[in-house]
């Protein structure tokens, strides 16, 4: 469950989200549209923990989320616009960067609590090369999932703008997000993959993630669940979830 609840963002003077109060339970898709600098980008960075709130609070699943560190390993995925991919690391490589530093951080939180960290070196070797394995697949699932099970060892910049905007969501969904924030995720694709894209955001809300889409795109936001439109910072529902 996202939780936003009376949340300001400003850059210096420029308030960008103004007292903007939502809830997205598990299983649903909540589209944001609104003009050009309205604040969509602002809200999802927010709630990522990208961005500090001036003042109110952003929860998910009741833990408050005030920095970014902190809401990755909560599972809240970011997608964000323009795909933050690295353009010289391959689709494969950016795909397994999250998913690796996922694994790091679970090995460090099992040796603080005197688990994995205290058992022989053969059985970490094999739970090490069985992680692995399972990021390998998680990778290529994801990959064919958005219709690029061949491009994985293509470098991003050899990749069209579409293609990217592909991998990115690709990184998106391998992650297993509680929450998944898609920001601008199918600007840049043809209505076969916008389908293919919009199906697989659809499948992580009903495996019971919390997703949210910022989109230009009235088609998008009709196929949500609920829709809210931004406007100076300002949200208004349209069709409350
Ligand atoms: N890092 C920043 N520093 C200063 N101002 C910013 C920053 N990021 C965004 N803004 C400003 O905040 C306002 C909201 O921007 P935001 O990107 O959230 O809007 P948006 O609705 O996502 O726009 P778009 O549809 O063009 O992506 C804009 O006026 C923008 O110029």
């Amino acid at each position: 469950m996202i939780t936003v609840t009376n949340l300001t963002v400003a850059y210096d003077e420029l308030v960008a989200v103004a007292d903007v109060s939502l809830r997205v339970p598990p299983g649903c898709v909540l589209a944001v549209s609104g003009p050009s600098g309205a604040g969509k980008s602002s809200l999802l960075w927010a709630i990522a923990g990208a961005v500090a709130a001036r003042s109110g609070t952003v929860e998910v699943d009741g833990l408050t989320i005030t920095d970014r560190p902190g809401a990755a390993a909560h599972r809240v995925v970011l997608i964000p616009q323009g795909n933050g991919l690295a353009r010289v690391l391959t689709a494969r490589e950016n795909l397994s960067m999250p998913l690796l530093a996922d694994r790091a951080l679970i090995g460090v939180l099992n040796r603080r609590r005197g688990g994995s960290g205290d058992e022989p070196e053969y059985e970490r070797e094999d739970e090490r090369s069985h992680a692995l394995d399972t990021v390998d697949r998680t990778i290529a699932k994801a990959l064919a999932d958005v219709g690029l099970e061949d491009s994985g060892d293509h470098l991003v910049e050899e990749l069209s703008g579409g293609e990217q905007q592909r991998v990115a969501v690709a990184r998106g969904i391998a992650q297993h997000g509680r929450v998944i924030l898609a920001d601008e995720s199918t600007s840049e694709l043809d209505s076969t993959n916008r389908e293919r894209v919009l199906n697989l955001l659809r499948r992580e809300a009903d495996r019971g993630a919390a997703v949210i889409i910022a989109t230009h795109d009235p088609n998008v936001a009709a196929g949500a669940d609920g829709h809210a439109t931004m406007d100076e910072g300002h949200l208004t529902w349209e069709r409350r979830l």
